[in-house]
């Protein structure tokens, strides 16, 4: 069966990004590339990754007025993705002409609520919703605009599926039992992800930090 945890590559150096992916190729079902890898390798730094075989998730979280990012999507088409994100803060338009402009093996997902936020942060960013309500709003909108699926955290998958039975569910800001939280604010373990609905689970630090990448993959993989 293929895994369901996305590792995330989140580092700007090549070398160091092909020698992660090389360690735990043959035990995660993706690689997530996401701002800090594309900002330093742009197209060459993804056509190496996507070498390992393995499904090509870019988290480029685009989020700009519709032409700007239907035209970023356009620029992405070669590269095939088969996950990209854009933020669903955009609008209706900009969701509709992501997706439009997107190639039919790319699957348009889009950032709900950030997983490193919460209440608090929303409140400061002048959103008065709880971030459940939040995340039930842009899903309601990223359903509507015809996207594939939506990011969310753990904590609010299971409500997201149940009004949106056939979307894809992206969760990241995943921890093991007991594992260091960093910045992320709505963290469930892996398991919990899966049972509350995730499609795919994004796992970056508790892989990438660990001394050993390969048996931290293959541990979590153990829970699921
Ligand atoms: O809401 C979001 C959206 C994206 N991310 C990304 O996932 C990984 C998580 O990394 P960890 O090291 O496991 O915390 C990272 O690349 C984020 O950009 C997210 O965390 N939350």
């Amino acid at each position: 069966m293929t895994s369901p945890v996305y590792v995330a590559i989140d580092t700007p150096d090549l070398a160091k990004a092909q020698h992660l992916a090389g360690q735990v190729r043959h035990h995660v079902g993706g690689l997530k590339l996401g701002l800090e890898f594309f900002c330093a390798n742009g197209h060459h730094g993804v056509h190496e990754m996507t070498k390992f075989g393995l499904p090509i998730f870019l988290d480029l979280k685009l989020h700009d007025i519709p032409n700007t990012v239907a035209k970023a999507v356009q620029a992405l088409h070669m590269l095939e993705p088969a996950i990209l994100t854009v933020h669903a803060a955009g609008g209706r338009a900009m969701l509709e002409d992501a997706k439009a402009a997107a190639g039919v093996n790319t699957k348009v997902v889009a950032v709900t609520v950030l997983t490193s936020l919460d209440d608090g942060d929303l409140s400061d960013i002048g959103v008065a919703a709880n971030a459940p309500d939040q995340v039930r709003r842009l899903a309601d909108l990223a359903q509507d605009a015809g996207l594939d699926g939506i990011v969310c955290s753990g904590e609010e998958v299971a409500m997201a599926k149940k009004a949106w039975a056939d979307g894809f569910f992206v969760v990241p800001g995943v921890r093991p039992a007991g594992g260091a939280m960093g910045d992320q604010k709505r963290a469930v373990t892996p398991r919990q992800a899966l049972d509350n609905g995730a499609s795919i689970l994004v796992v970056g630090r508790p892989i990438s930090l660990a001394d050993d990448p390969d048996l931290a993959a293959r541990a979590i993989e153990a829970t699921l």
